[in-house]
């Protein structure tokens, strides 16, 4: 089924419960008919509870990833996610900057749903300023986006002033998630695209707080559809379609793992739409 002729790269750590990190990535990019590569940059030990622990990989392992990847496969596009510390976040960037690997979507994974911190707070200036320009496009959750633009987000206009904030970094597309903002009766994502044009993309909010894994979905699948269209008209044009359905892209691909009903239902739901949109 997996068209192996569309290549992508996940650059992230990974989850032993299987619902967020390189495994998610791994499945959706699967979910899509696109082969994944993985460079594993940390490991952790988590479930849909927490994260128990983690460890970074060394520099030379990084280094060595890459170089098998570069060396044997052709990448048409690749994403990162948790980064955890400023030694990782640099070898990431010598790499990215080494090898061509096509389009870059940077989710610039932080803080865990449950709280653990993935990405060291001296970090973040390490990503705003070496990762950010060099990403095609960019997926901060409400939190990540005010750290890296350095403003409060209340609401809607704020989310489209950050936007600006962090294009004007270096970064081309921004997608800004609005699945944090658990007040408002809708998850509403903002996109502002390179040339300007910006769209909202907004879906009733579904009552879970399992959720776990939902941001690494959706970039993933945003780099699996850049992997096999070179650009991110499709990509865009599936979000904006699939945000129109019951339950948004993420949850309709999601690993969402766990024990209540609204996860099983997810789950459910996943397992029958398995072959994606
Ligand atoms: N409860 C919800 N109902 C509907 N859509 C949601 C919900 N939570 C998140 N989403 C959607 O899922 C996607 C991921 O958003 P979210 O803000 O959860 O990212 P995230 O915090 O990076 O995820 P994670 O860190 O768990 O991988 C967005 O498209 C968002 O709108
Ligand atoms: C390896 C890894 N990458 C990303 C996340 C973010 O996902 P979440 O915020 O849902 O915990 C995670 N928990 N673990």
């Amino acid at each position: 089924m997996v068209n192996e002729t569309v290549q992508a790269l996940t650059i992230a750590g990974t989850d032993s419960g299987g619902g967020a990190g390189v495994m998610a990535d791994i499945k959706t990019m699967q979910m899509r008919h696109v082969f994944s590569a993985a460079v594993v940059v940390a490991v952790t030990a988590q479930n849909t509870i927490g994260v128990q622990d983690f460890m970074a990989m060394p520099k030379k392992m990084i280094d060595e990833q890459f170089a098998s990847v570069a060396d044997d496969l052709k990448i048409r596009a690749c994403k990162t996610g948790m980064l955890a510390d400023v030694p990782t976040v640099e070898a990431v960037v010598e790499n990215l900057k080494k090898y061509d690997l096509g389009p870059l979507t940077v989710d610039p994974v932080m803080i865990a749903k449950g709280g653990a911190r993935l990405l060291s707070e001296d970090a973040i200036a390490t990503v705003r300023e070496q990762l950010l320009p060099l990403a095609d496009i960019l997926t901060p959750n409400l939190p990540e986006a005010e750290e890296l633009a350095g403003m409060t987000i209340n609401g809607r206009d704020d989310m489209i002033m950050a936007a600006k904030k962090l294009q004007a970094m270096g970064v081309k597309n921004v997608l800004i998630k609005g699945g944090h903002q658990v007040e408002s009766k809708e998850s509403s994502d903002f996109i502002l695209l390179e040339n300007g044009d910006s769209f909202w993309v907004s879906s009733p909010r579904v009552d879970t707080k399992r959720t776990h894994g939902t941001g690494d979905t959706l970039s993933s699948c945003i780099t699996a559809e850049l992997a096999k269209a070179g650009s991110l008209k499709r990509p865009f044009a599936l979000v904006k379609n699939t945000y129109q359905q019951p339950l948004p892209m993420a949850f309709r691909l999601a690993t969402v793992t766990g024990r209540s009903t609204t996860g099983q239902r997810l789950m459910r739901r996943v397992t029958s739409n398995g072959d994606g949109i």
